[in-house]
């Protein structure tokens, strides 16, 4: 999440103006290289004090399973006292934030307004959180009849179920007591969204786009593989990362090892140890690295996931369907297969799949459960030549990526974002 916030402070910075980013100690080491206005960007730690069931050291979401996430922000809610005292010392113009919902009520009494920045997809605002709604169903005058949970979600939505309640408040709360809202996407790929929360909550929404980095200032991919994807033909490997919050069940786990040697192509999956395992390789199915050793690599490690879907080599991208990936698979010209886990990475899908065509996606089972089988199969239906499903994705999604990267969109957004803001910054009648 906090990745896109820095990705807007460096569009802020570049436009002149001063921002001050408050994060955990932790994650300033990770998100300093990105920071490409150090003059400007200031980073603010703060300190997150240990709360019963939280894991020591935990920092950032990333740190921890989703259904820790709630100690989480209880410890986010003890660092309201120094959020406001850089406030108080600091007296910005402007705030932004996302789930720390008190940050309005604390704003208006130093007389600053504040704007709540979503990051995940406007879809999941407008079927989760719109005030009067119940999860898994979709609210009165909701604008999509195919962005929807259906019956093999259950699964997705009930392990969230009780974290959600509180999650829900936090970010409604925030949304209602802002001044203005923001959401990271365009209008292109979820207008019809944007202007259903915009109604809900009667206030102006602000479009920032999605909020990548720009490619040409990240490393290049790291040689071992650009090495290794240059052994293979073009478009022909399958690439597959599931974000930074899924961890797998192991018996999940090595049916999407399988699912991967069945489709017979080269493969690099980037996942994190399944559950219970230290590291990738004790849990791999039996045989399997003899079997695939010259065509598949099972990774526990991050891998720079945008410059591999860049490469040459890779033609089919299996995800989870996060909102970063999303755009990111939309930018590429891969394949897209989805595998959704959490609640808005299944609307996302349905969103990508249903109403976009650009992707497929994987079938799972009432629990959940997705077999080798129907990995296989969804791989194999957009990687095979002449495919019928395969061709019809691949001319969506060109069109698509035609719109998205077209000259000047991104920079449209951005440009326009930070005008509008800063006019309603000046304005005292908070139009
Ligand atoms: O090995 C890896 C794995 C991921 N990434 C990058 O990490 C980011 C992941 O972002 P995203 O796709 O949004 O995934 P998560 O961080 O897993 O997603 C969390 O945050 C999203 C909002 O950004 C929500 O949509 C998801 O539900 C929530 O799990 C992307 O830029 C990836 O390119 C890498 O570079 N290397």
């Amino acid at each position: 999440h906090m990745t896109p916030f820095l990705h807007l402070a460096n569009k802020l910075a570049e436009k002149g103006h001063r921002v001050t980013f408050l994060l955990p100690k932790k994650a300033q080491k990770q998100l300093e290289h990105l920071n490409l206005f150090p003059d400007s960007i200031v980073f603010h730690p703060l300190t997150i004090f240990p709360v019963d069931g939280l894991p020591a050291g935990a920092e950032t979401a990333s740190d921890i399973p989703v259904s820790l996430v709630r100690f989480l922000s209880i410890a986010m809610d003890l660092s309201r006292d120094q959020v406001e005292a850089a406030v108080r010392a600091l007296r910005p113009d402007l705030i932004l934030f996302d789930i720390a919902h008190w940050v309005p009520d604390m704003a208006k009494e130093h007389g600053v307004k504040t704007m709540m920045y979503n990051v995940i997809s406007a879809n999941c605002t407008a079927h989760d959180l719109v005030p009067g709604g119940e999860l898994g169903v979709p609210p009165p005058g909701y604008p999509s009849s195919k962005v929807l949970y259906r019956e093999q979600d259950a699964h997705a939505l009930s392990s969230f179920s009780t974290y959600y309640k509180r999650f829900y408040n936090r970010v409604t709360t925030g949304l209602m007591n802002c001044d203005f809202i923001s959401i990271r996407t365009c209008q292109e790929i979820e207008g019809k969204f944007c202007d259903y929360i915009e109604r809900q909550y009667q206030k102006k929404v602000l479009l920032t786009g999605p909020m990548l980095p720009e490619p040409e200032k990240s490393k290049p991919l790291e040689d071992q593989w650009s090495h290794w994807l240059s052994g293979f033909g073009q478009g022909s490997v399958v690439f597959c990362a599931l974000g930074s919050q899924i961890t797998l069940e192991k018996d999940q786990f090595q049916e999407l090892c399988l699912g991967m040697e069945l489709t017979g192509l080269p493969f690099l999956v980037a996942v994190t140890p399944p559950k219970g395992a230290k590291t990738i390789q004790e849990a791999l199915p039996e045989g399997f690295e003899d079997r695939v050793k010259s065509r598949g690599v099972v990774w526990g490690e991050w891998v720079q996931q945008p410059l591999i879907l860049a490469h040459s080599s890779v033609g089919c991208f299996v995800s989870h369907c996060g909102f970063g990936s999303m755009w990111e698979s939309l930018m590429s010209d891969c394949q897209i297969v989805l595998l959704p886990y959490l609640n808005d990475q299944v609307l996302n899908t349905r969103l990508m799949t249903e109403e976009l065509e650009v992707s497929v996606e994987v079938k799972r089972e009432e629990t959940g459960w997705f077999s080798k089988e129907n990995l296989s199969c969804a791989i194999m239906s957009v990687m095979e030549k002449d495919s019928e499903v395969g061709n019809r994705v691949r001319r969506s999604h060109a069109n698509l990526k035609e719109v998205v990267v077209s000259a000047g969109l991104l920079t449209g957004y951005t440009d326009k974002f930070v005008d509008t803001l800063e006019k309603l910054v000046n304005d005292t009648n908070l139009e």
